[in-house]
């Protein structure tokens, strides 16, 4: 028997109620889970995920080990810094950036020091993109980083860097250099959260615009430590110290730091971490980098520099030079040169423009040479520079290694070549030997030398301008060598003057006041104060941000007036077009330097004898009255700067019209049509010299006529004065005789009375007659001259009928209405109170002068 299994029967109970109760009950379970399962979970906020990451990231600041850190993201940093960096090829960090962003991220004030090129811009790039973004910073914010630079182009450089590894970021970052629109910038600056500056125009701005608060400031950097704090910079950045809040973090970073005590207090710093990544390298400068030094005579320097630039004319080349002004005589003489290879000039004295325009073609180009003051010296990295030549010795060991360190940029390789004096060789040597700096000797090829003496002097021969420039250099150069600190490398007695002045193209040495005043006993006192000053020079004239404000208004007004005069002068006009570009003359500080040396300029072949140069030479002969003359040619040029017109003097004739000018205005006597032909065909000698010779007779003519007629007028003046006193006597005379008369009849003086009425002159009758109201015969004469000879003639007849107060009715018109109206006045004769004889001489004499 199979027994089957049995199927579990469903019991439905037939109680309907029970059964939907049931139901009801498991639908609801149901639906209760449904409604579990389906319940959205509740989403974070972006800055809440933002600040969790965060968290984590500062979590592990902590363990920052810089020895595992291999790459940028085995540090804890964000995704958006990681990013760009990753997109700009940055993976591996240098030595500088895997030892102090660790610190940095930490919070920790750091002071570091690396060779050049050896990437310490990202390392306080980085920490202060993350400081910000750790601390969740908005526009709202204000400012957060402030990244200090000493020159305007390493400011520019940072900026562009910053761009590339802060893309992702939401921060707003502002380039506040010299140069640009205050205006401009002080509207934007309350909403920066990071500023790249240079000194100067950050305290303008911390002291002139209202919006701008520093109160929250997180991170301050300061990149080319060492210079920021020496003295050129250190009034200016106390007082910027001083607004910025203590409560920050501060990082240092220079190729040559500084370890100065005293220098770092004034930072106040908080327990710095010191990273010194090439401490204990062998050598200071880049591994890659080869150096050598020529000894060279001062005068031989400019062929050396033309020599060694026509066989490197495929490199690029910067080379360093020791003042503004010989960049600035040097590169226009070599455009002309023309080396075979682009010149371009880069020094504290352009214009803004010219200054970025100059640092964009030299960072494009394959080949050039860029001639330079130490302004390019520090912390540019122009890319692929072949050369390094410092034409002028370095002020220091310090400047020579920031100089060199324009090539042989990261891990790349570069030549150095230092150009030194015989008097400078022995110690600038020891001093370089001392830093850790390998440098070879090496020789010039006296064959090889290219002599461009006598271009040079070709150049300043056709060119004032030039010549005046030349100068400039000779004195700029000798006052740098003067002012320098270090005597045992710079000693300016061992200068020959006459040779460098040739080298330069120069026929005579510009004189050069403080020399002899070195010699002098007690100079060493100014000298002192000299280098007191040195630091303020500097930044002057390097353009270095100390002071920018009023200087460079002055620095703009002056380009503009050399732009100015070059479009006037077609010489110059070539000139810019050779030399593709250009650069500026502060003629103020010029003429500064004029003033402070005073140059005696001699122009050999005669040509370009100014007025100035006149009195100069004349001055040279009378050293007494030379300070004087000085002044007044230095007041004369400062007039005919800010365009100022002198006075002239206008004379008229009693008639209104002009009778001199002075200065007397010589009028030519040639037509406007002969004049524009001769500008078209050139200037004919022979003609313009006839020209000149006309003009100065005609000239010599009126001048004799114009006296004549003062002479004649003179005469005329007197010949009245002594009638009127002869008239005067006689009608004392007459009164007295009068009286005696009276005594006996009264009556008549009645009747006069009674006919008393105007013009008194004449009504008062004969006895009050004044001769001065008869008209003055020269104003009658001369208002006369126009009229012809009939008209002449026609007055003689009435003066000679007693009519001869009709120029007095002439002249007074209501007066002669007045007497046209009374007929009987006018018949009256009238009593001169002369004898006839007497009146008719005195008429014949008025007719005489009137003729
Ligand atoms: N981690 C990196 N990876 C690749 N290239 C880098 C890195 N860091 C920096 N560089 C490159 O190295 C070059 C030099 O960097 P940087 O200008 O920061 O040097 P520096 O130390 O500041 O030099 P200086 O002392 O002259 O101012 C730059 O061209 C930069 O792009």
């Amino acid at each position: 028997m199979s027994t089957k299994p049995q199927r579990k029967v469903k019991h439905v109970s037939n109680d309907p109620v029970g059964n939907f109760e049931k139901w009801k009950k498991k639908y609801n379970r149901t639906k209760k889970r449904v409604k579990q399962v389906r319940q959205p979970t509740k989403k974070k906020r972006v800055w809440e995920t933002e600040q969790d990451g965060i968290k984590k990231l500062v979590a592990k600041y902590a363990q920052i080990n810089p020895k595992d850190a291999v790459n940028f993201s085995d540090f804890p940093l964000s995704k958006k810094t990681l990013k760009a960096l990753v997109e700009a090829q940055y993976r591996q960090p240098t030595e500088i950036q895997r030892q102090t962003i660790g610190f940095a991220l930490q919070g920790k004030d750091v002071l570091g020091a690396a060779k050049t090129g050896s990437g310490k811009t990202l390392a306080f790039l980085i920490p202060v993109l993350e400081c910000l973004y750790r601390n969740q910073w908005t526009a709202l914010d204000g400012l957060g980083a402030l990244i200090i630079s000493p020159t305007r182009e390493l400011a520019y450089q940072t900026f562009q860097v910053l761009r590339k590894v802060g893309k992702n970021h939401e921060f707003s970052a502002g380039l506040i250099i010299g140069g640009k629109d205050l205006k401009d910038e002080a509207e934007k600056i309350h909403r920066t959260n990071i500023i790249i500056c240079t000194p100067g125009r950050l305290l303008q701005h911390m002291d002139q615009t209202s919006a701008f608060h520093v109160s929250d400031l997180l991170m301050l950097v300061l990149d080319e430590a060492d210079r920021i704090l020496d003295l050129g910079f250190s009034e200016t950045l106390n007082a910027i110290v001083e607004h910025l809040p203590t409560q920050r973090q501060t990082l240092l970073f220079s190729a040559t730091q500084t370890k100065s005590v005293k220098d770092l207090a004034r930072l106040s710093l908080n327990e710095p971490e010191y990273v010194w990544v090439h401490e204990q390298a062998k050598f200071s400068t880049p591994a890659t980098l080869e150096q050598s030094y020529v000894v060279c005579e001062l005068h031989q320097k400019v062929d050396m520099l033309f020599s060694f630039l026509r066989s490197h004319i495929h490199k690029k080349i910067i080379v360093f030079f020791a003042c503004c002004k010989e960049v600035q005589y040097l590169f226009r003489v070599f455009c002309r040169l023309r080396p075979g290879i682009s010149v371009l000039a880069l020094h504290g004295k352009q214009q803004q423009m010219k200054r970025v325009e100059a640092y964009n073609d030299f960072v494009g180009k394959k080949s050039a040479v860029l001639f330079a003051t130490d302004i390019a010296a520090r912390g540019l990295d122009f890319p692929a520079v072949n050369w390094v030549l410092q034409f002028d010795c370095p002020e220091d060991a310090n400047t020579y290694i920031h100089r060199v360190g324009r090539t042989a940029r990261y891990q790349q390789g570069g030549e150095a070549l230092l150009v030194l004096l015989p008097s400078e060789e022995n110690a600038m040597v020891a001093a370089l030997q001392e830093r850790r700096v390998p440098i070879n000797k090496i020789q010039i090829n006296p064959e090889k030398l290219v002599s461009v003496q006598q271009k040079l002097e070709a150049f300043l021969a056709q060119e004032k301008e030039q010549k005046e420039r030349a100068q400039r250099c000779f004195i700029s150069y000798l006052r740098s060598i003067f002012l320098m600190k270090n005597k045992q490398v710079f000693d300016v007695t061992q200068i020959k003057l006459s040779e460098y002045a040739a080298s330069l193209g120069l026929a005579v040495a510009p004189r050069v006041r403080f020399l002899s005043k070195a010699q002098k006993p007690g100079h060493k006192e100014q000298e002192d104060e000299d280098h007191g000053k040195r630091g303020e020079e500097d930044e002057e004239e390097e353009d270095e941000d100390g002071d920018e404000g009023e200087s460079d208004k002055k620095a703009e007004r002056s380009s503009e007036e050399e732009e100015n005069s070059e479009t006037e002068d077609p010489a110059a006009k070539l000139k810019g077009l050779l030399c593709n570009s250009d650069d500026d003359d502060n003629d103020e500080d010029d003429l500064k330097d004029l003033d402070l040396l005073t140059v005696k300029r001699k122009d050999v072949f005669n040509v370009n004898m100014s007025q100035d140069e006149e009195d100069d030479d004349s001055e040279s002969e009378k050293p007494k009255g030379r300070q004087v003359r000085a002044s007044k040619v230095k007041e004369a040029k400062r007039v005919r700067k800010k365009n100022f017109k002198v006075n002239t003097k206008i004379v008229f004739t009693d008639g209104g019209e002009v009778v001199q000018q002075w200065p007397v205005i010589q009028r030519p006597v040639v037509s406007d049509n002969q004049e524009e032909q001769e500008e078209e065909s050139g200037i004919n000698f022979e003609k313009a010299k006839e020209r000149l010779r006309l003009e100065d007779q005609e000239y010599d003519k009126n001048e004799y006529r114009r006296r004549i007629h003062e002479k004649h007028r003179e005469k005329r003046l007197k010949d009245k004065a002594a009638r009127r006193e002869a008239y005067k006597q006689q009608k004392e005379e007459k009164e007295k005789r009068k009286k005696q008369e009276a005594e006996g009849d009264d009556e008549e003086d009645d009747d006069d009375e009674s006919d008393g009425d105007e013009p008194v002159a004449y009504l008062a009758g004969a006895d009050d007659f004044d001769i001065s109201a008869l008209p003055d015969p020269d104003k009658y004469r001369d208002s006369d001259s126009e009229g012809s000879d009939h008209e002449r003639g026609s007055r003689k007849r009435r003066a000679s009928d007693s009519e001869d107060e009709e120029p007095v009715m002439k002249n007074k018109g209501k007066k002669r209405s007045k007497l046209e109206v009374e007929p009987d006045i006018e018949s009256n004769p009238l009593d001169t109170g002369l004898s006839l004889g007497e009146d008719e001489e005195l008429v014949l004499h008025l007719l005489g002068q009137r003729s």
